[in-house]
């Protein structure tokens, strides 16, 4: 008897092909154990004729069951050929808010791995606060040394928004004075070595080198100019993760110089590069000690490790309360137009619960969190239920700052949508990076050559006018559009007529720039650290590039 049987891969063996041993096996356990099996061996009393009817049918049901077998194959082939997976860049220069929403993605996507992440922010939400009260403390410091930090501050990366009346050093003010500056200075003297330490527990080690691009980087250049002969190189997975890093700021007389002024050495933005695991370093199970089971006896978490950074901000958090409270404190950063409720990483209203032993970021406190990133970060999900079920999400997220935008480029070959970030209420900020370029003006600059860029001309685009509760906040505040834009004239200073210029202004550049007459431009106004909105806008935007992306499809 030729029967066929699967082998453990799932191959089809012929037992006429099987070797003796098995085949006897084979028999003895389809004759002795396998009812169904049984039932259908031959009749003993076979005969030549019915044998061969039989054989006959076997061959045709083989037929069948291989042809089935095959458009299964097949089908599932092209399932996995058509999967529809969707790539989008997040663009927009530094602070616009790119990696706060990717946040809002994974927490929307995969909220498990993002609560199992949150306790690794702890140490980017207390330097956050430590440099907070840091500048606090330099803004207070004797006018002498503070004219030299403002010389300086050409070059620092320095993100305040620091606007004197006059044109003249805003340090030049006679203002008021602090009469406890000096007792702040002493006892919040351990910040400074705390703020180093988190720096350097944060930051890649070779942060400090001068800037360069990767080994590849130049292949990949002229791969994604292309040639005639030579297209540009398209494969996402070839595509190299390129490497830049900041040159060390030149250290001047100022920045040395530490006698009066309230400094930690690097004070510029601590930055996150794709290749470093900063948040194994304080993840549990890291450095940082978890904390157990109340049963077990063991160390109970990081609270009982005298050397987590917790100790020093804890020791020193009723020193900061003080200096946040403190009338002639607030005084002379309002004379300074230091509004330091508007910076990023902003905790000062928080002191009592980010210092506490066994603080655990919320969601909220991790969307706050000001880390930069350098190179472009990958972060890919599916989505299980509902209309877009089954899709593949790649967003990348990059780096923003000038130095960092040519990284983006490659980017643009394989991308389905991208969701550009304007922060529309930096309209009264400069650049870190340059002092000189007003932060507004900058992103009308990028979003042009974005839009105006051919190898996106097929890409769907989504605007996102961000940071809407900080414009509101601002305006009514009574800073005024018209002090930094002039074109923006006598219009009402309110805040629906401001966005609404503000949609317009965005929007007929998209208009006057696109080489796609026919795309279309989605504009949402956003503030992508409030969670509730947010997410109801990810699900709009999902469907809008889902449909743009199939829209494509039908092109090509
Ligand atoms: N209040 C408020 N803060 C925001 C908003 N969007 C982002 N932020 C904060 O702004 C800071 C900068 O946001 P990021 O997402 O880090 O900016 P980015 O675009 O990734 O910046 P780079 O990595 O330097 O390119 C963070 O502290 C955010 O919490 C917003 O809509 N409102
Ligand atoms: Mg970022």
């Amino acid at each position: 008897m030729d029967v066929l049987v699967r082998d453990v891969f799932g191959l089809y063996l012929s037992s006429a092909a099987m070797p003796k041993s098995l085949k006897s096996e084979q028999v003895r356990r389809r004759t002795t154990s396998d009812p169904l099996a049984a039932a259908m061996l031959p009749p003993a009393n076979e005969s030549p004729v019915d044998r061969e009817n039989r054989l006959q049918a076997e061959q045709q049901a083989r037929r069948v069951s291989e042809k089935i077998d095959e458009e299964l194959r097949q089908e599932r082939k092209n399932l996995n050929k058509s999967r529809p997976e969707v790539s989008v860049l997040l663009l927009g220069q530094s602070e616009s808010g790119k990696s706060t929403t990717l946040k809002q993605f994974q927490l929307l996507h995969t909220p498990a791995a993002f609560h199992a992440e949150r306790i690794a922010w702890r140490a980017v939400i207390y330097l956050n606060l430590v440099k907070s009260v840091i500048r606090i403390l330099d803004a207070l410091a004797p006018e002498q040394e503070a004219v030299e930090d403002h010389e300086e501050a050409d070059t620092a990366e320095a993100d305040l928004v620091i606007i004197s009346a006059d044109g003249r050093p805003p340090s030049a003010i006679q203002g008021t004075r602090v009469p406890n500056y000096d007792s702040y200075r002493h006892k919040l003297e351990p910040l400074l070595e705390l703020g180093e330490k988190l720096t350097r527990l944060l930051s890649s080690p070779d942060e400090e080198e001068p800037t360069h691009l990767g080994p590849t980087w130049g292949n990949y250049v002229s791969q994604l100019v292309g040639t005639e002969n030579q297209p540009p190189m398209l494969n996402g997975r070839a595509r190299p993760a390129p490497t830049i890093v900041i040159p060390p700021k030149k250290q001047t007389h100022a920045s040395l110089h530490q006698s009066n002024g309230f400094r930690f050495r690097g004070e510029k933005e601590v930055v996150v590069h794709t290749t470093t695991n900063w948040k194994k370093t304080f993840a549990l199970g890291g450095n940082s000690k978890s904390p157990k089971s109340a049963h077990s006896g063991e160390i109970e978490g990081w609270w009982e490790d005298p050397d987590d950074p917790v100790h020093a901000l804890n020791a020193c958090a009723p020193a900061m309360m003080e200096l946040w409270r403190d009338r002639n404190v607030r005084k002379r950063l309002k004379e300074k137009k230091i509004r330091l409720e508007e910076t990023s990483g902003f905790y000062l209203d928080e002191i009592p619960r980010i210092t506490a032993k066994k603080y655990i970021p919320t969601d909220a406190d991790v969307l706050k969190a000001r880390l930069k990133t350098m190179g472009v970060i990958e972060h890919t999900f599916s989505i299980p239920h509902g209309l877009n079920r089954g899709v593949e999400w790649r967003i990348y997220d990059v780096g923003g700052a000038r130095n960092q935008r040519q990284a983006w480029a490659p980017y643009f070959e394989d991308v389905n949508a991208i969701i550009f970030l304007a922060p529309i209420s930096a309209f009264d900020q400069h650049l870190t990076e340059d002092p000189r370029v007003n932060r507004l003006e900058d992103s009308l600059l990028l979003w042009k050559a974005v839009v105006s860029n051919k190898l996106l001309a097929n890409v769907n685009i989504v605007l996102f006018l961000n940071k809407i509760d900080l414009l509101q906040s601002k305006l009514e505040a009574g800073v005024r559009l018209n002090k930094h834009m002039n074109f923006y004239g006598d219009r009402p200073n309110d805040y629906d007529s401001v966005s609404k210029y503000f949609r317009n202004k965005f929007g007929a550049i998209h208009v006057s720039y696109t080489p796609n007459k026919e795309r279309e431009l989605y504009i949402h106004l956003t503030a992508v650290t409030d969670t509730r909105r947010t997410s109801i806008i990810i699900a709009d935007v999902r469907d809008i590039i889902i449909k743009g992306n199939l829209r494509n499809m039908r092109l090509v």
